[in-house]
């Protein structure tokens, strides 16, 4: 049986349109709450039977087309030997933040075995999901790099934009030392059996479109185009990134996110028909009564229809005190919707409907 998820990647036809959630996996599941009770974050990514169980918990409650691997941006940096912790409530905090060359030299070379259980974790999983793929994923450069030089989280990246503007030598090193670990990362996760990978590039829209490109852009290219001859598909996301579209599009991507602010047939339009789109249901309008989101689901899909492949998505992650009974309604509404509307022939966008589907 093909996968729909991977169909709509290559932007062939598919039977209906496939469905998974960022952050899946997490804070709005009670059987995940249990599961990671008294076990730090870092800690159970790396426990391959953790990975495994918390990462199929989605698959079963949601029905969703696919699984994405449990595990966190930080954690190809942590073993690269960045001394990091995930803080809850908080997020990825670095105990010396990397300001200077001699920072830099505290990142160590990049070595596959220092995610040995990575490796393991994936080989499991593709033989318990059976036809259901498993996204892998990394962090991009530009977003590793401003947890390392902010130390933690961040609303304006001050520190970050001052050191590339600033030293523009150093950010380079640092970006391509970061490229080299990501790449690693998304390597060993594709060799294990992976079936498509995104990188987060979640911060990247702080940025403007020529700050991008001259400053971030070379290296997310290192990382996408160092994938091509992999054939695995290619998710490339940011939140806030509508000027930046065509630029991350261009990076080497074969599906582009796309956050709630910009309706998918725009998208679609500014990056041209080469590339799927993923998402784009704002994620706090999950807490919304339950025919606002039916409506906003409709609209999605109807604008999603008119792109060369759709993947439903957020626009960014599950938010933790999501009720996970409504992601799971979603999920049937999406296939229930778009089940015999969404035949395209590769390429060229067609029959769009122009009602609301729920109005048909
Ligand atoms: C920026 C970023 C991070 N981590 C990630 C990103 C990019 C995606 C995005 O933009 O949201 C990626 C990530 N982190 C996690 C996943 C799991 C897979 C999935 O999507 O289901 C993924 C894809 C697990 C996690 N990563 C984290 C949790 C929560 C920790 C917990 O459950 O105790 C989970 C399930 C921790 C984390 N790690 C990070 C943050 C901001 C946080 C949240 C801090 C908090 O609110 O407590 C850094």
């Amino acid at each position: 049986m093909t996968s729909q998820f991977l169909n709509a990647c290559r932007r062939e036809p598919v039977s209906h349109t496939p469905v998974w959630f960022m952050r899946q996996a997490g804070r709005s599941l009670p059987e995940y709450r249990d599961l990671r009770a008294g076990i730090a974050m870092l800690d159970s990514c790396r426990r391959p039977d953790l990975v495994c169980e918390i990462t199929l918990q989605p698959v079963r409650r949601h029905g969703v087309d696919a699984a994405i691997l449990f595990s966190d941006i930080v954690v190809p940096v942590a073993a690269a030997g960045v001394d990091l912790d995930i803080v809850p409530g908080t997020g990825p905090v670095v105990a010396e933040p990397i300001r200077s060359q001699a920072d830099l030299a505290r990142i160590g070379a990049w070595d596959p075995t220092s995610v040995s259980f990575v490796d393991e974790a994936v080989r499991l999983l593709v033989k318990e999901l059976g036809p259901t793929p498993l996204i892998g994923f990394a962090g991009a450069p530009f977003t590793l790099a401003s947890y390392l030089i902010e130390g933690g989280p961040s609303r304006n990246h001050a520190r970050t934009k001052a050191l590339m503007h600033g030293d523009p030598q150093l950010w380079h090193a640092l970006c391509e030392r970061l490229a080299e670990i990501t790449l690693g990362f998304l390597r060993v996760q594709i060799e294990a059996g992976v079936s498509a990978v995104q990188l987060f590039d979640s911060w990247a829209g702080s940025l403007s479109a020529a700050d991008y490109r001259s400053f971030v852009m070379p290296h997310s290219q290192r990382v996408l185009g160092g994938l091509a001859d992999s054939g695995v598909p290619r998710i490339h996301f940011g939140v806030g990134t509508a000027p930046l579209l065509e630029a991350m599009a261009e990076a080497g991507a074969d599906v582009v996110g796309v956050d709630w602010r910009t309706p998918l047939d725009a998208a679609s339009e500014r990056i041209g028909p080469d590339y799927a789109v993923q998402g784009n249901l704002d994620p706090v309008l999950l807490m919304a009564p339950w025919p606002v989101i039916e409506a906003e689901v409709a609209r999605i899909l109807t604008e999603g229809a008119r792109t060369p492949g759709h993947i439903f998505n957020l626009g960014h992650g599950v938010l933790p005190e999501t009720d996970p009974t409504v992601l799971t309604r979603v999920v049937e509404l999406v296939h229930a919707l778009s089940r015999g509307v969404s035949e395209r022939s590769g390429g060229a966008p067609q029959g769009a409907p122009e009602t609301p589907l729920s109005q048909r």
